[in-house]
């Protein structure tokens, strides 16, 4: 966050504006909107694969320090010497994109964490779920039974939103687009590798009733 709101200003010096230009303003605030969520929906991380398979590492202690606050604000960084001006319609299409990806990667974090916490939430007596030989259930339906990862379509949608408003002329600020597909389509398949080490057959059933990982009808 501090080194996105650092781009703006350098960005307002270098381009001599009064204030930030559009394009850098949303991917600010679209940014500081995920931090904030993080923060918020704190107690969620617990039910994330990396505390429940992965642990505290190399990947963690690296990814955090260095790889998220150098890497992820290479959008602003971007902007900084290369204005994308966006008009009206191109800015409400992108804050209608980051809403949609932002509803979908909270409601279904959400979801499974309130039901890894209390399977008995009456609020989550609607949902379906298929019993496992370790005692935890698995979701079906709801969001989990859209697709396998519905969490992560919302979380690149996202990242699509967070790309887009620094236009096509350079492949820089598409990096976090590129690298978070393939982040999440590996972490995807390490999940489906453990799941069913820990689940066996129920998790066979699991894939058989929700038969896509990401995007429905497509992957
Ligand atoms: N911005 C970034 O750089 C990154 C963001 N993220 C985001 O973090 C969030 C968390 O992602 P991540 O930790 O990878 O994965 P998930 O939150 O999807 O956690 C996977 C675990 O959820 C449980 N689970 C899976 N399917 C079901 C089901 N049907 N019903 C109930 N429980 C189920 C399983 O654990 P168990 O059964 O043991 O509870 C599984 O191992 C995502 O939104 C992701 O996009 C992730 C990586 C990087
Ligand atoms: C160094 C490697 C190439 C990759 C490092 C991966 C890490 C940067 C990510 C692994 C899982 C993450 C999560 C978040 C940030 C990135 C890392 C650490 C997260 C804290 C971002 C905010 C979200 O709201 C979240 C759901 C809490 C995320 C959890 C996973």
């Amino acid at each position: 966050v501090l080194i996105n709101f650092s781009m703006a200003l350098a960005e307002m010096e270098r381009q001599q504006l009064d204030a930030p230009s559009a394009s850098m303003l949303l991917v600010n605030l679209f940014q500081l909107l995920y931090v904030l969520d993080g923060l918020w929906n704190e107690e969620a991380i617990l039910t994330t694969m990396d505390l429940m398979h992965d642990g505290f590492g190399f990947m963690l202690a690296f990814g955090d320090l260095v790889w998220v606050p150098f890497t992820y604000s290479l959008q602003a960084f971007y902007l900084v010497d290369h204005p994308s001006p966006l008009s009206p319609a191109a800015i409400s299409a992108i804050v209608a994109l980051k809403a949609v990806g932002f509803y979908i990667f909270r409601k279904s974090n959400s979801e499974k964490n309130a039901f890894r916490r209390n399977p008995a939430d009456p609020r989550l007596a609607h949902l379906k779920s298929i019993p496992t030989a370790t005692g935890k259930s698995l979701l079906v339906s709801g969001w989990w039974g859209v697709v396998r990862h519905p969490n992560y379509l919302g979380d690149l949608l996202m990242a699509l939103a967070w790309s887009l408003p620094c236009g096509f002329q350079h492949l820089l600020p598409w990096y976090y687009m590129i690298y978070f597909l393939i982040l999440l389509v590996h972490r995807d398949s390490r999940d489906m590798s453990e799941c069913r080490r820990k689940y066996g057959r129920a998790w066979e059933e699991y894939c058989r009733t929700v038969r896509f990982r990401l995007v429905p009808h497509l992957y």
